[in-house]
């Protein structure tokens, strides 16, 4: 079996006492497009600085085309394959975009430079500080594409692009799945997750709530089901073995989301008169909103279990710790 492109194994990046990510593991094999999917706050960018080596972890490791992060030398050379579009991309804002790039141009090489400023054209002959959030946006995808790398890092890569170039991004990047490159890039907008990607990992509060092929997730996330009826409906009538979540809405209407065929449930509507009858895939909103809920309740058993541990520790305020300035920020041991 071939090497992951991207392998994480383990790792925790801890603030002083704030949790940056805590134990996550999974892997990303070659030619994938993966999301990587969190609210504010989840731990997203702390994982890509830690997968580039930005940042140290507390333990755990990561590894880029086999090679781990910590492996200096050997990371180096692998880093000349990699592409990377920082959450807030800064360039020198007194230099043109056709410098900045040719100074990039002069660390890993610029082959395909032409080809995506025709796809993503900014102003070149202006400096830097002079772009708009977009251009600036666009800067940064051709320079993390431009020497052709294997493997492309991005945080949050769509944040400031107009809809058009958004979608013309997207489908460069399954342009570039298709030839074997290796994406993975952080989102907080699920559409985008659909829309792009083959697999997402989900990510909140540190942790990894779930590791999820995008058409499984979908699929068996059930269908939802709307009956609307002059008659009371009795919620009882409709919990069959396939049903997910059932619930009569404030208007009367029963919403019911099912995972299997509708036997059940047309037997169960030939007791009741139907004004309507309306079957929709399952939002991803929904499926989402599921895990973060799951996640939710996860940390409150923590955060009652922490309680629980600081109640019975003499002397020990409960209160949680700030992180002191020095512990704060650090970067790593380059
Ligand atoms: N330099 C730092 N010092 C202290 N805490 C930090 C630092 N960087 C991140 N954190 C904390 O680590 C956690 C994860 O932050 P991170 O920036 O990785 O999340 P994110 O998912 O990228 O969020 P966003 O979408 O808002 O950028 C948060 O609680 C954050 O406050």
């Amino acid at each position: 079996m071939s090497v992951p492109a991207i392998d994480i194994d383990g790792l925790t990046k801890f603030y002083g006492d704030v949790r940056g990510v805590e134990e996550l593991s999974f892997s990303v094999p070659e030619g994938e497009l993966f999301g990587f999917l969190g609210p504010n706050g989840a731990g997203k960018s702390t994982t890509i600085r830690l997968l580039l080596g930005l940042l140290k972890p507390t333990d755990g490791t990561a590894r880029i085309l086999g090679v781990p992060v910590d492996d200096r030398d050997s990371f180096l050379d692998v880093l000349a394959r990699v592409g990377h579009i920082p959450g807030d991309p800064r360039f020198y804002d007194d230099v043109s975009g056709r410098k900045t790039l040719d100074y990039f141009a002069g660390l890993s090489g610029d082959a395909r430079r032409d080809e995506l400023l025709d796809r993503f054209p900014v102003p070149l002959d202006r400096p830097v500080r002079a772009y708009s959030r977009g251009n600036r946006q666009k800067l940064a995808i051709v320079q993390a594409f431009m020497h052709d790398p294997r493997v492309v890092v991005m945080d949050e890569p769509t944040s400031g692009l107009d809809p058009l170039v958004q979608q013309e991004f997207y489908e460069f990047l399954r342009e570039e799945r298709d030839r074997g490159v290796t994406v993975f890039f952080s989102t907080h907008i699920l559409g985008e997750v659909r829309e792009v990607c083959d697999r997402v990992a989900i990510i909140r509060g540190g942790r990894l709530v779930a590791v999820e092929d995008i058409d499984d997730l979908l699929a068996r996330s059930g269908k939802v089901v709307t009956v609307r009826s002059p008659d009371a409906i009795d919620l009882a009538d409709f919990e069959f073995p396939e049903t997910i979540d059932a619930r009569i809405e404030p208007d009367g209407s029963l919403r019911l989301v099912t995972s299997g065929n509708y036997d059940a449930l047309v037997d169960a509507l030939d007791g009741y008169r139907v004004d309507d009858l309306e079957v929709r895939e399952t939002a991803i909103e929904d499926v989402f909103m599921h895990f973060y809920d799951e996640s939710e309740a996860e940390r409150e058993d923590d955060a009652d279990a922490d309680a629980a541990d600081a109640d019975s520790r003499d002397g020990e305020s409960d209160a949680a710790a700030e992180p002191s300035p020095a512990d704060a920020e650090e970067s790593a041991d380059a």
